[in-house]
């Protein structure tokens, strides 16, 4: 059987995490100079497999980050390359453990100036990990300064210095690398932007901690991928008939009726037994003749919102969707609150994207107060700026933070979309997507994502793991159909991202692979 990754496996721990893990492990038995002895020994693996022998140039920090270079030096040099190291601080105020590796090192020990870069193939970043609180400045600055100057590849130890693994923000100047190993477990910064752009390949190391100190810490974010949900996904049932799969009620707006349509056309894609557009009486000829399996349903003139509201009685529309394309301009924006708190009031499971968030942008606490059920939120950027001015203002380098924030302020599960999209939930979880390509980034691409996760909550998933199925099977699909793609492809090519899915989730577990 191949060894399949479990839930454990994908969570992220920030630096303090990361530090009562550490202190857990001591107190489990394995002691602190064990765990540097092996951070370095995978760092120096990792570049012995990747690189042929050439000169290296360790720079080594004032804290344990810089311990692990010691490390990492002597057993390049014991593997007979050419090793330089250049140290940033003073050996008393080492910890117990950098100071057992330094006297390690029974090699030079350089000045820390910009001249050991001199003919240096190689550079291991030993200077800043998790310990990093403030930007680079005086020498440990220009040293970064030069290193990007002269382009010397890099590979950097836990995080490249400069950067805050809790949030993947650059503190100030960062050198980027080629490879970084962290340990234990990946940190949010290694996947949030602008962090996971100057990580280059990311090796996640083990160093002996137990596994069962995780328990102790109370993780509560993760790497989205399917060991998260997969076992809450709504597989057909042999015995199922449409009406068990749900059935989607999508509003469709008057002048841009493309993207209700795109969004319909994911719902039926991902599944849900049937879907409905509900859209004013003005434009229904024009939905009515592009939409085949979808239906369409007649809102008549000044009385949409009562129409809509008479759709909901209906208990088998058992989930809706508003925004893409609801309309903004007008009486059209009117319209679209109405039918936004309409939806909500009767506490349906409802997923809100573009116009039906941007439709609160003076006054987002009505939204918010409005919101009582299960209800999920799919902002881009621009967005979420709108209905959430005080959280961007008051972290505006976390995105993590601010998604976890807004989902507790509004009560939805908010999917804060991008190519590091994360996926937080009222009570704390929160999930960081990194499946998805840059050729997501195409008009309607969103709409078909609102589609995928209304029509996964139509088939009864809750709306946290909907959202995070959604978005990881968005970016598998947009990998699958690569450049070239555009927002009309992604229902299409979604049968093929899931019989893949299927294949390796599902029927391997079925058949006790
Ligand atoms: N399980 C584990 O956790 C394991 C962790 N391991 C390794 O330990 C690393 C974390 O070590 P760490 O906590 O000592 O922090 P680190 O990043 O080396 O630097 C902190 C020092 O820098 C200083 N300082 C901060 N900012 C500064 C600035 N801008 N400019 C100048 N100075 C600045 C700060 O001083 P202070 O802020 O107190 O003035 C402090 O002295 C981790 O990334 C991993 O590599 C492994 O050994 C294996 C087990
Ligand atoms: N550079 C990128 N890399 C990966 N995914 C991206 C990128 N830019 C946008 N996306 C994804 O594409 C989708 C765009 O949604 P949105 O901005 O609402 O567009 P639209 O309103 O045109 O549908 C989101 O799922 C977002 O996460
Ligand atoms: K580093």
């Amino acid at each position: 059987m191949n060894y399949k990754p479990n839930k454990s496996d994908r969570y992220l721990l920030t630096a303090s995490e990361m530090g009562r893990a550490d202190k857990a492990a001591v107190v489990a038995g394995v002691p602190a100079i064990d765990l540097m002895a092996a951070a370095g020994k995978a760092v120096a693996d990792a570049v012995l497999e990747r690189w042929s022998r050439c000169s290296v140039l360790v720079l080594c920090g004032p804290g344990n980050n810089g311990g692990d270079g010691f490390v990492v030096a002597k057993l390049l040099k014991a593997a007979d390359w050419p090793v330089r190291l250049a140290f940033l601080g003073s050996v008393e105020k080492l910890s117990p453990e950098a100071a057992h590796f330094y006297q390690a090192w029974q090699g030079e020990v350089e000045d820390y100036s910009v001249n050991v870069l001199d003919q240096s193939d190689l550079v291991i970043d030993a200077m800043f990990g998790a310990g990093l609180t403030r930007p680079l400045e005086g020498k440990a600055r220009d040293m970064v300064d030069a290193i990007i100057a002269r382009d010397i590849p890099v590979c950097a130890i836990d995080v490249p210095s400069g950067l805050d693994g809790s949030t993947g923000a650059a503190l100030g100047l960062v050198a980027p690398a080629e490879l970084t190993v962290t340990f234990f477990r990946k940190k949010p910064g290694h996947l949030l932007l602008p962090g996971r752009g100057l990580c280059g390949e990311l090796v996640v190391a083990d160093i002996g901690i137990p596994e069962t100190v995780l328990n102790e810490l109370n993780l509560q974010a993760w790497e989205n991928s399917p060991e998260l949900w997969y076992r809450n996904y709504p597989w057909p049932r042999t015995d199922g008939h449409k009406f068990h799969r749900g059935h989607a009620l999508i509003y469709g707006g008057e002048s841009m009726t493309g993207a209700s349509r795109l969004t319909a056309r994911g719902a039926m894609r991902i599944g849900a037994g049937l879907v409905t557009l509900a859209v004013p009486i003005k434009a229904w000829a024009v939905y009515a003749t592009a939409m085949t399996s979808v239906m369409v349903a007649k809102l008549e003139v000044s009385q949409e919102q009562e129409d809509f509201e008479e759709l909901l009685l209906d208990p088998r529309h058992n989930a809706i969707a508003v925004g893409p394309g609801a309309g903004l301009a007008g009486f059209e924006r009117i319209r679209t609150r109405k039918i936004v708190v309409t939806a909500l009031t009767t506490n349906h499971t409802t997923v809100l994207d573009a116009d039906a968030l941007s439709a609160f942008s003076e006054d987002p606490q009505t939204l918010f107060d409005a919101i009582n059920g299960p209800c999920v939120m799919t902002p881009h950027e621009g967005e979420f700026a709108r209905l959430f001015p005080e959280i961007n203002k008051s972290h505006p380098d976390d995105k993590l933070t601010r998604a976890r924030m807004a989902a507790k302020l509004s009560g939805a599960v908010v999917v804060l979309k991008g190519a590091d999209t994360v996926i937080a939930s009222p009570d704390g979880r929160a999930i960081i997507n990194a499946n998805a390509p840059a050729y997501l980034a195409t008009g309607g691409s969103g709409d078909v994502l609102a589609g995928f996760i209304v029509g996964l909550l139509a088939q009864g998933m809750l709306p946290f793991d909907a959202a995070s199925a959604a978005v990881w099977l968005h970016g598998e699909v947009g990998n699958d159909v690569g450049i070239g793609l555009i927002a009309e492809d992604l229902p299409e090519h979604l049968p093929k991202v899931l019989s893949a899915f299927q294949k390796h989730y599902f029927l391997a577990q079925k058949s006790g692979k």
